[in-house]
């Protein structure tokens, strides 16, 4: 299976594959704040994001982002919408083109912003994430976007690896301490959630999304840097970017905000 961005009518064609991609339950939608629903229970019950310095294991090219992966330890979430407490499991991201302005999955009353960033959880109420990854309340990932601004010298630490795996596959372990509580926005009190999927194949209707409301700042090099990554594509191995599925309809779902 080639580049699932780029081989066919790209997503627009997953259905004929993944008939739930045309589900009630998929993801990225559109945020429109008009129609977010404050909700008193989400800021009784704060959400609680523990990170530790010693997590993150090893970066590999997926072929379609990079992905930090992790053991977990000491990586908890819970509270806010979740009924349990979901182990971090990996952080990769989806980014756009060079001048241009799409690149989130996820918009923002129809705005897109450069990237955004996603830290996937899974349920311990389930064995393992493999376990977790195709239940309605297997996984829990947060997003967060970036936006142009000063550059992030924790992010960086991640992308000096980036010339390290150029292809699809490609793996190398990660020898310092690199918390990735870093690459949480200031304040994240403040974020939406509501029930998903996955944004790639296979789509599993399996995630509870906190979006966070406050990007993150990175530097214009550091979203150029995404593109440095390299991808297999119809033409033979390129720059990898539109490494993102647009929104999709909301359907009849509400998004919560955690805030007034
Ligand atoms: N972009 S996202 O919704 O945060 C997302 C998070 C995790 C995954 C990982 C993944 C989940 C499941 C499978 N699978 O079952 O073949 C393959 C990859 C895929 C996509
Ligand atoms: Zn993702």
């Amino acid at each position: 299976r080639g580049n699932i961005y780029l081989s066919g009518a790209g997503p627009s064609a997953w259905h004929e594959e993944y008939p739930v991609a045309k589900g009630k339950r998929q993801s990225p939608v559109d945020i429109n704040t008009n129609k977010t629903k404050f909700d008193p229970k989400l800021a009784a019950d704060p959400l609680t994001i523990r990170f530790s310095d010693s997590c993150c294991q090893s970066i590999v090219n997926t072929g379609i982002s990079f992905q930090v992966t992790s053991n977990g330890a000491g990586c908890e979430l819970s509270g806010g919408p979740l009924d349990s407490t979901y182990q971090f499991a990996q952080f990769h991201a989806h980014w756009g083109a060079y001048l241009k302005t799409t690149g989130s999955e996820h918009t923002v009353d129809g705005v897109s912003y450069p990237a955004e960033l996603h830290l996937v959880h899974w349920n311990t109420k389930y064995d393992d994430f493999k376990d977790a990854v195709d239940k309605p309340d297997g996984l829990a990932v947060i997003a967060v976007f970036f936006k142009r601004g000063k550059e992030h010298p924790g992010f960086g630490k991640i992308q000096d690896l980036f010339s390290k795996i150029p292809a699809k596959g490609a793996k190398v372990n990660i020898d310092f301490e690199f918390n990735p509580g870093l690459l949480m926005p200031p304040d994240s009190e403040n974020y939406w959630t509501y029930l998903g999927s996955l944004t790639t194949p296979p789509l599993y209707e399996s995630v509870t999304w906190i979006v966070m409301k406050e990007p993150l700042e990175v530097s214009v090099e550091q979203i150029a840097i995404l593109r440095t990554l390299l991808w297999e594509t119809p033409n033979g191995v390129s720059q990898m970017y539109n490494n993102f599925r647009p929104p999709v309809p909301l359907r009849d779902r509400v998004i919560r905000a955690s805030f007034g």
